[in-house]
């Protein structure tokens, strides 16, 4: 398949994203994109807005799985290409776009050219939120036919591209998302004393979370609470009956996360004692760590070190989440960062990845896969 081809591929799915099991245009094009692949070694199946593929082998030992996220996130697009997103308010701004279309170049190649072991390409929904990968891990569809091995990629802006950045273990954190709804008494601004400010209690509320991971995790642990939006209040000159956090915990480890989360807890008890006013706690979505298959992760690592040895970086664990640590939990496998070198990072309005990755990455995959399937 020509690098044109994906490029085109990645620009048309760049300019459709969507929010978690709203891929609806998504999967429309992924679908008919793959209908027009030879169907004869194809059994396709859709899961929500997901799409599930088998490539029937030649002289299957094992299933091979491969999965490619497929949501967008709600960030205004700021980059200025001319093939920016369509959808107001809505940007593939953590590479699903490359991750898909990578997924779409291995798939084309192989229904072309079947290897021994089946295939099964995983088009997974809501990673960036609510998780599709725990409920499309249990559904039936996919687990009659569940691989054996369980392969994904996730861009990296950070290094040069065509980066292979891996590490056996832990490679990505345990996450919970944090929702805290604070309910006071609104005002008149010029009578404070009569309300129970909830723009207040929530500014004081964002910096005591600050000192939890700064003065109850051990140092030599890692730990991240970010409040990424605040809302409250409705007017310059009206004190605030309610507000709302919206933030993310990052652990290590789950015992990590069930601390962080009691000292939340406490933390926001204090709160309603101090400001009078009623707090509630929603953790929305966890992702359990993503934890890379020590003896395949190693196997992955020795091939590459053979075959592509400029393209190896052993790299250290990140604070990220990814629902695919679900799949990981059950199936043996592993993720990588790809590199797409690029000066704004994951998750920003100007995410620009270099598409020179996505060849790099379907021709290194499709070597990889064809070796395994011989294994
Ligand atoms: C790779 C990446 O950026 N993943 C997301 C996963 C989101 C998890 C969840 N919605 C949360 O915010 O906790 C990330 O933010 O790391």
């Amino acid at each position: 398949m020509k690098m044109e081809e994906l490029r085109s591929i990645r620009r048309e799915l760049h300019q459709i994203p969507e929010l978690g099991f709203q891929e609806f245009k998504t999967q429309r094009y992924l679908l008919d994109y793959i209908a027009s692949l030879p169907q004869e070694r194809l059994r396709i199946v859709t899961w929500k807005t997901g799409i599930l593929v088998f490539v029937e082998g030649r002289k299957p030992k094992r299933t091979i799985g491969y999965r490619a996220d497929m949501d967008g996130l709600p960030i205004q697009e700021k980059t200025g290409y001319a093939f920016s997103s369509q959808h107001e308010g809505k940007m593939h701004a953590c590479g699903h776009d490359f991750h898909m279309t990578i997924a779409l170049g291995l798939l084309t190649y192989f229904a072309k050219h079947p290897v021994n072991d089946h295939l099964l390409f995983v088009f997974q929904p809501a990673e960036e939120g609510p998780g599709g990968a725990l409920p499309l891990l249990q559904s039936e569809e996919f687990q009659r036919m569940k691989p054996d091995l369980m392969i994904a990629l996730h861009i990296a802006p950070e290094y040069p591209v065509g980066t292979i950045a891996v590490k056996e273990g832990l490679l990505f954190a345990n996450t919970s998302e944090l929702f805290i709804d604070l309910k006071g008494k609104g005002g008149h601004a010029a009578y404070p004393h009569t309300a129970n400010d909830m723009v207040v209690a929530a500014s004081h509320l964002i910096v005591q979370l600050q000192s939890i991971v700064a003065r109850n995790v051990d140092p030599l642990d890692s730990a991240v609470v970010t409040v990424g939006k605040i809302t409250g209040g409705t007017r310059q000159n009206i004190i605030a009956a309610d507000s709302r956090i919206e933030g993310t915990i990052r652990t290590l480890s789950a015992s990590s996360m069930d601390h962080v989360k009691q000292r939340i807890e406490a933390v926001v008890a204090g709160i309603e004692t101090s400001f009078a006013c009623q707090a509630t706690i929603d953790y929305g979505a966890n992702y359990y760590q993503v934890y890379n298959h020590p003896a395949v992760t190693n196997e992955f690592m020795a091939f590459l070190k053979k075959e592509h040895p400029s393209a190896l970086y052993e790299c250290k664990e990140a604070m990220t989440g990814e629902d695919f640590g679900y799949m990981l939990k059950e199936i043996p496998g592993f993720m990588f960062w790809l590199g797409v070198e690029c000066e704004h990072g994951l998750h920003h309005e100007q995410l620009m990845p270099n598409e020179a990755a996505i060849e790099v990455a379907v021709s290194t995959l499709i070597s990889y896969i064809e070796w395994k399937a011989l294994q």
